[in-house]
Order: structure tokens, then C-alpha cells, then sequence
């Protein structure tokens, strides 16, 4: 029980108390210490006067222990909140009032026993205190009534204090959970993002999901590849680093911001929706669609990828031609023109079979077999918005193109009729050994391929070919399907009519069923002459009579094949790392396959990815040391000038051939797709082996301007540029003033349809935003599609490192055919310090 509910009850007029107990007594000085109550030389046996005798006792007399606490009256102040009980003490004021009237109350007190004393025994001092008795009494009152005040204040106050952090602590616990319920939500999100670009992993591997849509670039297909391949792949650094990075969202992977790659796998995991055909709508009533990605193969019921929704053609709104615009018909595609295949952007292909009657010039055609730029006057003229009548396909006086060693040649697309490419030369037959062979019928395996993707890339078995052209290395690579019958007949035209070697890449067959793939594929290359290369598996080149093995880093080194195989037997390697190169050459390789360029659904690449400028950087390594160079991974038609030209490195070194598996294998039409590649790489390799006239004299320049400006005026061609907001003005009026018109356009959804009007691009980074990339990404890609020049300025890109990075962004992703900088720039992009070492000196 407490100490106050045994303390005496004041009653007026009643007779003392009995006098306490000691352990009382000790307890209620102890407690009336704490509370400043009735010390021990305090009567115990106390009377009110008799004014006072009716009234209710007040609280404070109760917690002083003078009444019984319900006795009390309460004051009416608002019932403390839960925090506030447990903290309620007496203020300072408080305190000092209570001494008051402790003290007062002692006088009083004596003054009452001094007033039931009879008065004639009172001393003079006893009768003067008795006669302040009612004043004291009346000071007590007043005191009583200022401490219940200040009680009140205090308790109102306290009151308001607490509501007020009751309240705060309300508004802080609800965004708390507010911020933990969409921390999880984010997260549950981006976890089930990351599962389903695991499951995208099992589709990619298949063959089941190309994806093509939804990226950009192959900057963005080779990242979403590689970060599947990081996140279910061995090396555990790189795969937290893609984890963190997906859950995070900062960063990037292999070159494309972490925010970007959620952004993508989001898109696959709700594509846009059609509209509802209306009336009005460009979707037809029958449905029929143009089609985004003629290789996205319609996910079958059995989608691997679980959450993600594929995207259906019926779900691909039809593009209409801007509101204005006089489009040209686009003609149905032409028996012998292949459906253009890059850049493939966010839902958006190039659907316009080039040069079939389409608005633009037709660089790719037949006929423009040099390559090259066309000359100037072949660009649309400019003037109105209306895209040009189209120009002839073929350079009006059949000149040679103006800027001929930029790289940009078309690329011959003709499919089906098998016209066009003659192989210059012929492969020097290198091979010689094993018998007839004969490929079994590949029976049907079109159709399956369309139907059942699974179930072809089990019977896939790969025989990759080499370059067209004579001495070169690997071009493409077919496939021979031991399961199917009929053996390969389409492949075998391809490989007779384009290729300069096959490599045979056997990764499920045992030995014997290995060596009697080989053998088929050599009585082929035997019958066209071509080399044989096998992949991996010396005994098998051995078995065989290959012309040669491949060699990865984890087989046999190169010394011990050489032992084993026959003297000028072909030996390649696979290199990723600069390091691999220099030691292939000291190992005596005599090609190196450098890859992975590009991201790969043919093979789980473990490695880096490495772009086109990393092949560069790997080529540096063979300077002087003739050995040769392929690239691989990734590789299609689309890509294949970027591969290539992108890829010269710095020191002059280009490629001497690219290896590529499925743009032939997965072709409808393996001969074209060979025809194709043959032909760019030929194309390129004659370029690079043209003299270069690199510095022209004075005159030289004021007569090739002269002549230019006035082809310019007789042309008025549009120029496209995307440039900083300093120069704009007067870059637009330069143009207007040598004969060109400007357009000076931003906005990433024009990018196409200016790239197929203008006759070039220019993209100057000088102040460039981050949100201003997607702009001359598309810009680039386009431009190089439609085979319009461009001059790229890599404003100040020493100076910070997001210039530095958008810049090597965007060579990734497209091929300048000017770079114009100072020395400065221009070193920073070769990544020398020479210029910065000079002016320091
Ligand atoms: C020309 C060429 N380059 C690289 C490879 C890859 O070979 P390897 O590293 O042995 O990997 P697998 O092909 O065995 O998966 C190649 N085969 N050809
Ligand atoms: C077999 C192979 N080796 C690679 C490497 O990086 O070493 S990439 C690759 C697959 C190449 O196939 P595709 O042309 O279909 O991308």
C-alpha cells in the first residue's frame, strides 16, 4: 500500500492520531522529504480553523500527505496522455509554491494550538502569532489558489506538449511505413524483375525469345544478354555487382545503366497494348499488323519466362506516317529484297524494304555495288518536310562515292534469287584429306524451326564457315542437323557459293558421332574447296584430316597441337582479354577468334562482352605479328559494317574476317545471309586496302570545297543536327548559308524519319544532358541504317567522365564517318595523354 494512504487524515476538531510506528515514521520522512511534505518535528495531530473545517481539501494538501488523496478535489485538467503520466512531476513554480506553503502551514499550525491554549498563558509573541493567524490562513488560501493555476497551466501545457509529439510520432510512424511498404514493394518488384530475366535467360538460350523490341540498340541487347549470363553465371563478383546494380538501379552493366536494363525488362514485362481496332484506328479489321521483329518468334504455351508477357503481333500497332507527311508506298517487299533487320529500336523496326520504291535513297541496292557514300547528289533535297521522290539507286554519273574510305558501303541484301555476290577468288583449298561424305536431307527444318524453337535448338549441331574471300578467316557458320534427313543441302549452297572456311562446333556428340559429323561437313568443304576447321577437339581434326583446329582457353594449349597435328595445320584460339591475344601470338596461333562482340543467344558467354571498340583494343595486341583476327558473337548483317569499322583499332589494325553462327543458321535463307556478310566484309576489306590520302594539300581542300558547296547548292540537302545550345544558331544559319537547310531536331521518336530524309547527321555533345542521350543514340543508328554520313563532335570529352561515357556510348553504338575534335579531344578519345603532356611541358 502506498505511504500516503496510511498518512493521518486531518479532520478538524478530532483528537490526535496514535503516534506512529518507527518503520512509519521512517517511511513518511522519507517520502516527505522526496515530496516535501511533513518533516518529523511536524505535529502529527493537526486542526483546521474552523473556517476552513466544510471545505474540500485540495490535491496538494493530499500529496503532501495532510489528507487522503480522494478526499481531494481534482482539478479539472485535461487526463494525461499514457507518456505524459509517467513523466509528470512537480515544475519548479510548483515547488517553490509548495515551500510556501509548508511553511505557511507550520505557522498555522502553531497558531492552532496556540489558539486551543488558554490565552492569559500566552506570551506576547505566542498572542501576536495568534493574531496573524487569519492573515496566514489567507495567504494559504491565495497560495492554494496559484499553485492549482499554475497546476492547471502546467497540465494544459503538458497536455498540448504531448498531443503535439503523440502526433508528430503519428505522421512519423505512418511515412515510416509508408517508406517500408514501398521499399518492400519496390524491391518485391525488382526481385520478380530479376527472376524474370532469369527465366529470359532459359528463352534467350532457346532461341525462344529474341527480345529484339525492346532494345535499343545492340549496345541494350548485349547487356540484358550479359547480365542473365552474370546472374546465373560463376563469377561471383560480377553476378552481386548485377544484382546490386537491378535492386539498386544504379550504375551500370556492361555500358547501359542499371535504370535503363530495369526499364527494359519492365517493357518485356507489360508491352504496350494495342489499341482496340476502331474505326479510325490503323489497325485493320482483319488484324493484320506489320510485324516488329520478323525473327521475335511467337511464344509458344510453354513460354519459359513465366511472368513476362511476349509480345504478339496482334498486339503491334501499325505505324502510321505523321499527320502531313506524304509518304511514299511502301511497296510489298520485293521477291529478292531481305526485310531490314537493324536497328531494331523499343518497338520500332524499319520495316521499309530499302529501296523498294520507298522514299529514301537505296544505297543498299544492287546496283551501288562500289559502296560508299553516294555522291552528294543523291541526297534529298530539302525545302519541305515532304521526304524526296526517291532518288536512283544508282549514282547519276556512276562516280565513285565522294567520301569513300568512311565506311559507310551498302550492304547487299538481296535474298532469294541468289544474285548478286561472285566469290572473288575462291578459298585456296588448304584441307585435302578425308573421303566423300554427304549430308544427310535437313528435312523440313524451316518449318520446325518456326513452330517448335526447343525442340530445333536440341538438334542444332554447328558447323561454322569462313569468310568468303580467299585467304580470310571465319565469316559464317552453318549447321548440320544429324537428326533431321536429308542432310544439308540448303547450307551446302551457302557454304560452296559464300564462305571461305567451316569450322565444325560439336558440343553434344560423343566422339564417334563428332568425328561423323565432321567427316560429312569435310566431304563438303572438300567438294568446294574450303578449309576445315574443328572446334575444340584435336584427336577429331586428327580423325578427320582437318585443315585445322579452335582452340579455347581452357583446351589444349596451343604448343601441344601443334605437336600432335601435321605440319601447317591451321591453329586458332579464343581470346577475350588483350593479355590472351599477346600470349596467343607468342604461343604461335594463327588466327585468334576475339569475341564476345556482341550479345549472343548462341552460346552462355561467361566472359565480357566487349563492343566493337574492345576488339579494337585486342587487335592492338597483333600488330606486325600477322596473325590473323576474327570476331565473333553476335554478329548479324545489321551490326556487321559497325563491327567492322568500329573495330579498327587505334594503331590501324582492322579484322581480317568475323565469325557468325546463327544469323546464317537461323536464316530462311542461309545462302543470302552468307552472301550478305561475304560481301560487307569484302567490301570492307577493299576499303581498308585503298590508299589514303591523309593529308590533302591546300589547294587540293579549296578545290574539293569549292566543288562541294556548289553540288551542295544544286542539292539543298537537309541536315539533321543535334548539336549544343551555344552554336545552334549559328550552325543552322552556316548551313543555310553554304546551300543546306538545317534541322535541328532532338526528339527521339523523329530520329527515324529524319534519318530516311536527310542527307547527314551531325551530333555535337557540348552540352549534352544525360536525359538528352536517347536523342543521338537513335540518331546515330538510324543515320547509319539509311547510310547517311555523320559528323560526330566530342565536345571537351576529356574534361569529366559523363562525357567520357556518353561519348564511348555512343561510338559503341554507331560509326562516326567524321570525327572532328581539337587535339586535345581527339586524344582523349584515342585515349592518349600525349596532348596533355605536351602542354604541360
Ligand atoms: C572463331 C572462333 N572463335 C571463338 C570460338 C569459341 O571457342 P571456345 O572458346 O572454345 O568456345 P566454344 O566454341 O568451344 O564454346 C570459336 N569456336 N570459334
Ligand atoms: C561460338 C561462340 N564463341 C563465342 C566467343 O565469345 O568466344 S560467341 C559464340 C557464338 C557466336 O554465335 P552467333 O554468331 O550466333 O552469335
Amino acid at each position: 500500500m502506498p505511504d500516503s494512504l496510511t498518512l493521518p487524515r486531518i479532520v478538524p476538531g478530532a483528537p490526535p492520531p496514535s503516534a506512529s510506528s518507527k518503520n512509519t515514521k521512517r517511511r513518511r520522512k522519507a517520502k516527505g522529504k522526496s515530496e516535501g511534505g511533513q518533516d518529523e518535528g511536524t505535529p502529527s495531530v493537526v486542526v483546521t480553523p474552523a473556517p476552513e473545517a466544510h471545505k474540500a481539501l485540495e490535491p496538494e494538501e493530499a500529496r503532501e500527505g495532510s489528507v487522503a488523496p480522494d478526499s481531494a478535489v481534482q482539478p479539472e485538467a485535461p487526463s494525461p496522455l499514457p507518456e505524459e503520466e509517467s513523466v509528470l512531476k512537480n515544475s519548479p513554480i510548483v515547488e517553490l509554491v509548495n515551500k510556501r506553503l509548508k511553511v505557511t502551514t507550520k505557522k498555522i499550525t502553531r497558531g492552532a494550538v496556540l489558539a486551543a491554549t488558554d490565552p492569559s498563558k500566552l506570551n506576547d509573541d505566542q498572542l501576536r502569532i495568534l493574531k496573524g493567524l487569519p492573515s496566514l490562513e489567507a495567504v494559504q488560501k491565495e497560495l492554494g489558489e496559484v499553485k492549482k493555476a499554475i497546476e492547471l497551466y502546467e497540465a494544459d501545457l503538458a497536455h498540448e506538449l504531448a498531443s503535439k509529439r503523440l502526433e508528430t510520432e503519428k505522421t512519423a510512424d505512418a511515412r515510416i511505413r509508408a517508406a517500408v511498404e514501398s521499399t518492400q514493394t519496390d524491391l518485391i518488384t525488382k526481385t520478380s524483375s530479376l527472376l524474370g530475366l532469369v527465366g529470359l535467360r532459359a528463352s534467350f538460350a532457346t532461341g525462344n525469345f529474341d527480345g529484339s523490341a525492346f532494345f535499343a540498340d545492340d549496345l541494350e541487347r548485349s547487356a540484358i544478354f550479359s547480365i542473365t549470363d552474370a546472374l546465373l553465371g560463376e563469377d561471383g563478383e560480377r553476378k552481386q555487382s548485377a544484382v546490386n546494380g537491378f535492386l539498386l538501379g544504379t550504375g551500370d552493366f556492361d555500358g547501359v545503366a542499371f535504370s535503363r536494363i530495369s526499364e527494359i525488362v519492365e517493357s518485356m514485362r507489360n508491352p504496350p497494348r494495342a489499341p482496340t481496332p476502331t474505326q479510325d484506328s490503323p489497325i485493320d479489321a482483319s488484324g493484320s499488323v506489320s510485324v516488329v521483329d520478323t525473327r521475335g518468334y511467337a511464344p509458344e504455351a510453354t513460354a519459359l519466362s513465366g511472368s513476362f508477357h511476349f509480345i504478339q503481333a496482334s498486339e503491334i500497332e501499325s505505324v502510321e506516317p505523321p499527320a502531313g507527311w506524304t509518304e511514299n508506298p511502301i511497296e510489298p517487299e520485293e521477291e529478292d529484297a531481305a526485310p531490314s533487320e537493324e536497328p531494331v529500336t523499343n518497338g520500332h523496326t524499319d520495316p521499309t524494304p530499302v529501296g523498294a520504291g520507298g522514299s529514301t535513297l537505296d544505297w543498299s541496292a544492287e546496283d551501288h555495288e562500289g559502296g560508299g557514300l553516294p555522291p552528294i547528289e543523291d541526297f534529298a533535297p530539302s525545302g519541305s518536310a515532304t521526304p524526296a521522290e526517291e532518288a536512283s539507286a544508282t549514282p547519276v554519273d556512276g562516280t565513285p562515292p565522294v567520301e569513300g574510305d568512311d565506311g559507310f558501303v551498302a550492304t547487299h541484301r538481296s535474298r532469294g534469287r541468289g544474285r548478286g555476290f561472285h566469290r572473288g577468288g575462291g578459298g585456296e583449298y588448304r584441307g585435302g584429306h578425308g573421303g566423300r561424305g554427304g549430308f544427310r536431307e535437313r528435312g523440313g527444318y524451316r518449318g520446325e524451326r518456326e513452330v517448335n524453337v526447343a525442340t530445333e535448338v536440341q538438334m542444332r549441331k554447328e558447323v561454322k564457315v569462313r569468310a568468303a574471300d580467299s585467304e580470310d578467316v571465319v565469316v559464317t557458320e552453318v549447321e548440320v542437323d544429324p537428326l533431321a534427313s536429308g542432310g544439308m543441302m540448303v547450307n551446302e549452297v551457302a557454304v560452296a557459293e559464300e564462305v571461305a572456311d567451316v569450322e565444325v562446333r560439336e558440343k553434344d556428340a560423343d566422339t564417334g558421332e563428332f568425328i561423323k559429323i565432321a567427316k560429312e561437313t569435310k566431304a563438303i568443304c572438300d567438294k568446294y574447296k574450303i578449309p576445315l576447321i574443328i572446334n575444340d577437339r584435336v584427336d577429331v581434326a586428327l580423325a578427320v584430316g582437318a585443315t585445322g583446329v579452335h582452340l579455347g582457353q581452357e583446351d589444349m594449349d596451343i604448343a601441344q597441337a601443334r605437336k600432335l597435328l601435321p605440319p601447317g595445320a591451321v591453329i586458332g584460339i579464343s581470346c577475350n582479354k588483350p593479355e590472351q591475344v599477346a600470349e596467343a601470338v607468342k604461343g604461335g596461333a594463327d588466327y585468334v577468334g576475339i569475341g564476345a562482340v556482341w550479345g549472343t543467344q548462341t552460346k552462355d558467354v561467361t566472359n565480357k562482352i566487349i563492343g566493337v571498340r574492345g576488339v579494337g583494343e585486342r587487335l592492338k595486341e597483333l600488330d606486325g605479328s600477322g596473325v590473323k583476327a576474327v570476331a565473333i558473337g553476335g554478329i548479324k548483317s545489321g551490326n556487321l559494317w559497325r563491327t567492322l569499322h568500329g573495330s579498327v583499332s587505334v594503331t590501324g589494325h582492322a579484322l581480317d574476317g568475323v565469325a557468325v553462327v546463327s544469323e546464317i543458321v537461323a536464316s530462311q535463307d542461309p545462302r543470302s545471309a552468307a552472301a550478305s556478310l561475304s560481301k560487307t566484309v569484302k567490301t570492307f576489306k577493299e576499303e581498308q586496302a585503298r590508299p589514303r590520302e591523309l593529308v590533302p594539300s591546300k589547294n587540293d581542300i579549296i578545290d574539293r570545297v569549292s566543288e562541294l558547296v556548289a553540288k551542295i547548292r544544286g542539292v539543298n540537302p537537309l541536315v539533321h543536327q543535334i548539336t549544343n545550345n551555344v552554336v545552334a544558331t549559328q550552325s543552322a544559319n552556316i548551313t543555310l548559308a553554304i546551300g543546306a537547310s538545317p534541322i535541328m531536331a532532338t526528339e527521339p521518336r523523329e530520329m527515324e524519319d529524319l534519318a530516311r530524309i536527310c542527307g547527314a547527321l551531325l551530333v555535337n555533345i557540348g552540352t549534352l544532358r544525360e536525359d538528352g542521350l536517347d536523342g543521338p543514340r537513335l540518331a546515330g543508328q538510324f543515320a547509319n541504317k539509311f547510310r547517311k554520313p555523320i559528323v560526330f563532335d566530342p565536345v571537351g570529352v576529356g574534361a569529366t567522365s559523363f562525357r567520357k561515357q556518353s561519348v564511348k556510348g555512343l561510338l559503341d553504338l554507331w560509326q562516326a564517318g567524321v570525327i572532328k575534335g581539337n587535339a586535345g579531344e581527339l586524344a582523349a578519345l584515342a585515349g592518349t595523354t600525349e596532348v596533355i603532356y605536351l602542354r604541360s611541358h
